[in-house]
């Protein structure tokens, strides 16, 4: 059983768990047994209908909470598809608790699970499949330089 343990950002600037990205939601997700979770309060930044968190800053956070659970897979993987189930508006500057879990797994593929809950109730819930990459993959399609620091984080977090 693992722990409750602090994990360190994909990237400085992500835009779920970056500390240097402004405009980001500043995930700070913990491992805790066999699920990740974070605390959050969506602001004025993440605001679709007056008062309410846009469904898009609702999904990004669920996209990156799930990309944590690849401490418990163990391999770096990228979202493929993503599915989310909005069942209650979620108001602005009200805690929201977050979890995912990995479900199950193929060669290639992490069937991924997260839940948002203010206090007992459900305020949504997505499924997601990642397809499992190599640290290649990053360095193929992404940025050299922040590749190496997130290749860093990557052994970092063992
Ligand atoms: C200790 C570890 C720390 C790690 C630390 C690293 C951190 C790592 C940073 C991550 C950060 C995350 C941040 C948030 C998550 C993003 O935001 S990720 C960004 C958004 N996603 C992307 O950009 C992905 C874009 N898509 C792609 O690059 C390519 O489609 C992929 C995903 C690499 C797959 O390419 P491909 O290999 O050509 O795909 P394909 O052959 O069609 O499918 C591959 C396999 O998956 C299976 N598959 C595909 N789709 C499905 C599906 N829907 N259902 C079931 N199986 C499927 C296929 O059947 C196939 O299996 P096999 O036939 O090989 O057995």
């Amino acid at each position: 059983m693992r722990g409750d343990k602090p994990l360190p950002a994909h990237a400085p600037w992500c835009m779920g768990c970056g500390e240097d990205n402004p405009n980001g939601l500043h995930l700070e997700v913990h491992l805790h047994g066999d699920h990740v979770y974070a605390d959050l309060q969506f602001d004025e930044r993440h605001s679709g209908a007056p008062g309410l968190a846009h469904g898009g800053a609702i999904s990004a956070a669920c996209d990156d909470i799930m990309g944590f659970t690849l401490w418990i897979a163990e391999t770096p993987a990228v979202t493929r598809t993503l599915t989310v189930e909005y069942r209650r508006p979620v108001p602005l500057h009200t805690p929201v608790h977050i979890t995912a879990s990995l479900v199950d797994e193929t060669d290639r593929a992490l069937f991924i699970e997260a839940n948002g809950t203010v206090g007992d109730t459900t305020y949504f819930a997505a499924e997601a499949v990642f397809v499992k990459v190599d640290l290649s993959h990053f360095l193929r399609h992404g940025d050299w330089g922040a590749t190496a620091d997130l290749i860093t984080r990557f052994f970092q977090a063992d």
